[in-house]
């Protein structure tokens, strides 16, 4: 019989085999479904496995035992190897075959690459001119040199307006002075600048004749190409240790009136004639693309950096013997406790949510860049910019909950670092930071929320988006019962009233005599609030479309296990809003706690196939709790015998001061 589960393997742990059996579904087909194509999904096996059979692309010792700089010198070494072996190892055209080569073999803790695919390239790609193409851009695809992104400052990062940096034009010479005035307007924190970039994109304030026209795009060269020196007039260097990325080398910079010619603005939108004269961009945020593009892929990669910290919680639970349930000559499963799937099977929803949802704002955002390269189309940039701004927000949020959970579920082994956990809770939570501090970027989403109720009140509901037309929808009462569209109904009622009830204060204040921006700074929670209901619609909404676009049937029906899951958890989170003013009742609140409690028991015996779907091979999940097998104890053994403090019996700190101590003492 072929086993529905392709995770079987003889040999394995036989608490995970038995769950593996219980499988309603082939993971192989939900995998096309996470991954977006039977193409992808295959091919990343297929890679995984030739990365196996590559002994020097394996990590040469765990990494939690290597220090920072063994860190970066094990990933700038590997890197070096898999340029050897790109060619046979993946299609290189291919981002999705790219991307998950680079998750395999380079992990998650950083390497000097990272920012120059991730935003050096896509930087040029999105503000170059075709000429500028021509200089910079194949050399940077051909890796000939590296860049990185570098915007923030150690004085400003969330308020690009006030960056210090400044870029002067000289007429006289047709060049920019680039200049780093006070220690607050060093670079710091670009990814990949300290010691390995040659190249940056270089955000500074673009003053011509004494005027300032804010914040734009350079590139700038930082290093010399032969010896890799840092040129006259540049300051460069690694920030130091971090909560994680410790293989890689975010950086500060400063210049010293640097000077680059005029042809390095970035200049495919906006430019600067010899004579000193500004073309102004179609878009006056169009400058801002390369951070748009990464926070449309944000909630995918998120995603399944949950589906990482899940892997490895739900197989150790179904491995942890642990209490009684009826029979008390038998302890059970951890995984068996309501309580410890109640921790979990949300956030495996949450994860399939967010991936799925991620996958809509990746083709918004490709859309939006052919329409723009095409034929200055920058109609589609507000929507995208808001949308994007709540979701990494609401996202990385919940990811950094979902991934803490995760630990806690594992109990002391969670605390460890041979579970991994910790580091894949540090990278995912940088995400709260990065491409806009949260709750700076929910209250660019309110802007939007609140222009829009602004229209309704106006009478001109008529130009909403579709994304917000529910702000102006009449309420009705919702019967829970007839399915999801009833739980979006409920949801969009929520939603409506605090983007409303937000919007009502906020204009109260300016009434009663508040600035715009003092009342909004008054009323920001509740916008915050807003932002994040308006956020949680958008995401439910996009599962029951991918759930419902499904063909294979045992694949959908676990879907709809997860995403009745998904909805009941959702509602009864935010149900306060409803209650509050008796639009749910209280026989609603208990039909949902209701069903949650009865979904929580249809994925039982489907949890560790949703988990293995996601098809994280064991070098790319490195975590010693979470590996495929199962044998948690006899691996936790083994790797702690592995600790470099094992290779002596004796410490020489022990001889050199706690000896002697002791030996003090008995005196
Ligand atoms: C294959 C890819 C895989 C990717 C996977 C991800 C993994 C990533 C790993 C890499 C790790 C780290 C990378 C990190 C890189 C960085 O962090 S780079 C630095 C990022 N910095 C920021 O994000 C700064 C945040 N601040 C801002 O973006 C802006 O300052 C802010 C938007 C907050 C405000 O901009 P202002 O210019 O001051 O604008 P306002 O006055 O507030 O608003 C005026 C109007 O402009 C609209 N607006 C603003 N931005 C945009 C935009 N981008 N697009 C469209 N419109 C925009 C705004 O809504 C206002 O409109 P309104 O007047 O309301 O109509
Ligand atoms: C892992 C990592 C990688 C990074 N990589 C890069 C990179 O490659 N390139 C790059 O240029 N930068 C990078 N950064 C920097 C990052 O983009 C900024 O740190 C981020 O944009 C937040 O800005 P900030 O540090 O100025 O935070 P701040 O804005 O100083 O935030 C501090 C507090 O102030 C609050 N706050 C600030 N403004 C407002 C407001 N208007 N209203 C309400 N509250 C406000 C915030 O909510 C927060 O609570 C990276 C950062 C990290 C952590």
């Amino acid at each position: 019989m072929a086993f529905l589960n392709k995770e079987i393997r003889d040999g394995d742990n036989q608490d995970l085999t038995e769950e593996r059996r219980t499988a309603t579904f082939d993971t192989d087909k939900m995998a096309e479904v996470i991954y977006g194509s039977e193409k992808l999904a295959r091919r990343r096996r297929e890679i995984s496995h030739a990365v196996s059979r590559i002994p020097e692309l394996a990590d040469s010792r765990p990494l939690p035992f290597l220090d920072r700089f063994e860190k970066v010198t094990e990933g700038t070494r590997k890197l070096s190897v898999l340029d050897r072996h790109l060619a046979e190892l993946i299609d290189v055209n291919d981002n999705g075959e790219a991307l998950h080569l680079y998750h395999e073999v380079m992990g998650m803790e950083g390497h000097p690459l990272a920012l120059h695919e991730v935003m050096f390239v896509p930087a040029l790609i999105g503000q170059a001119s075709d000429e500028q193409y021509e200089k910079w851009l194949g050399r940077a695809k051909r890796r000939e040199i590296i860049g990185c992104y570098a915007q923030t400052e150690l004085g400003h990062g969330s308020n690009l307006r006030k960056l210090e940096t400044t870029a002067t034009y000289t007429p006289s010479t047709q060049e920019f002075i680039l200049h780093t005035p006070t220690i607050t307007a060093l670079k710091w924190w670009p990814g990949a600048l300290g010691k390995s970039s040659n190249y940056a994109v270089v955000v500074a304030d673009l003053i011509i004749k004494d005027k300032s026209y804010g914040p734009h795009p350079f590139i700038v060269q930082l290093r010399d190409e032969k010896t890799h020196q840092p040129l006259p007039g540049i300051t460069v260097g690694d920030i130091g240790p971090k909560m994680a990325f410790n293989g890689g080398d975010n950086g500060y910079l400063g210049f010293d009136n640097f000077r680059i010619p005029r042809e390095n603005l970035l200049n495919r939108h906006s430019r600067v004639e010899a004579d000193g004269t500004y073309v102004r961009p179609p878009h006056a945020k169009i400058g801002h693309s390369a951070m748009i593009r990464v926070r449309s892929h944000m909630a995918t990669g998120q995603g399944w950096l949950l589906g990482h910290a899940l892997t490895i919680a739900i197989r150790y639970s179904a491995v942890r013997i642990q209490g009684f349930l009826e029979d008390k000559s038998h302890e059970v499963k951890v995984l068996d406790y309501q309580t410890q799937q109640h921790r979990l099977f949300p956030a495996i929803a949450r994860a399939y949510a967010f991936i799925f949802c991620g996958f809509e704002t990746i083709r918004l955002y490709d859309q939006l860049i052919l329409d723009m390269n095409s034929n200055g189309n920058t109609s589609g940039m507000a929507d995208l910019h808001a949308l994007t701004s709540g979701l990494k927000s609401v996202v990385t949020h919940f990811v950094g909950q979902g991934i803490e959970q995760a630990r806690m579920a594992c109990g002391g082994h969670g605390y460890s670092m041979a579970s991994y956990i910790s580091e894949i809770y540090g990278v995912a939570i940088g995400g709260c930071t990065y491409e806009g501090e949260n709750m700076v970027m929910l209250l660019q989403l309110a802007r939007y929320l609140v222009k829009s109720v602004e229209l309704v009140k106006s009478g001109k509901a008529n130009q909403l988006g579709p994304m917000v037309a529910y702000l102006a929808v009449a309420d009705h009462k919702v019967n829970l019962a007839t399915g999801p569209d009833s739980y979006v109904k409920m949801f969009q009622y929520i939603s409506k009233r605090q983007s409303w009830k937000a919007t009502e204060k906020f204009l109260k204040f300016m009434e009663n005599g508040d600035s715009r921006d003092v009342a909004w700074n008054k009323t920001a929670v509740e916008l915050t609030r807003a932002s994040r209901l308006h956020t949680r619609l958008y995401i439910m909404e996009t599962f029951i479309r991918r759930v419902e676009s499904v063909t294979d049937i045992p694949v959908k029906s676990a879907l709809t296990d997860l995403l009745n899951l998904h909805l009941n958890y959702e509602l009864l989170d935010v149900a306060s809003y409803a209650l509050e003013d008796g639009f749910m009742s209280s026989n609603q609140m208990d039909f949902i706690k209701n069903q949650l409690y009865s979904s929580l028991e249809k994925i039982r015996p489907n949890a560790v196939s949703l988990v293995d779907s996601f098809q994280f091979s064991d070098m790319q999940l490195r975590s010693v709790l979470g590996r495929r097998d199962g044998h948690v104890y006899q691996n936790l053994f083994d790797w702690a015998k592995s600790s470099p403090l094992n290779k002596t019996d004796v410490l020489p700190s022990v001889t050199q001061y706690l000896k002697p101590m002791m030996e003090k003492a008995k005196l």
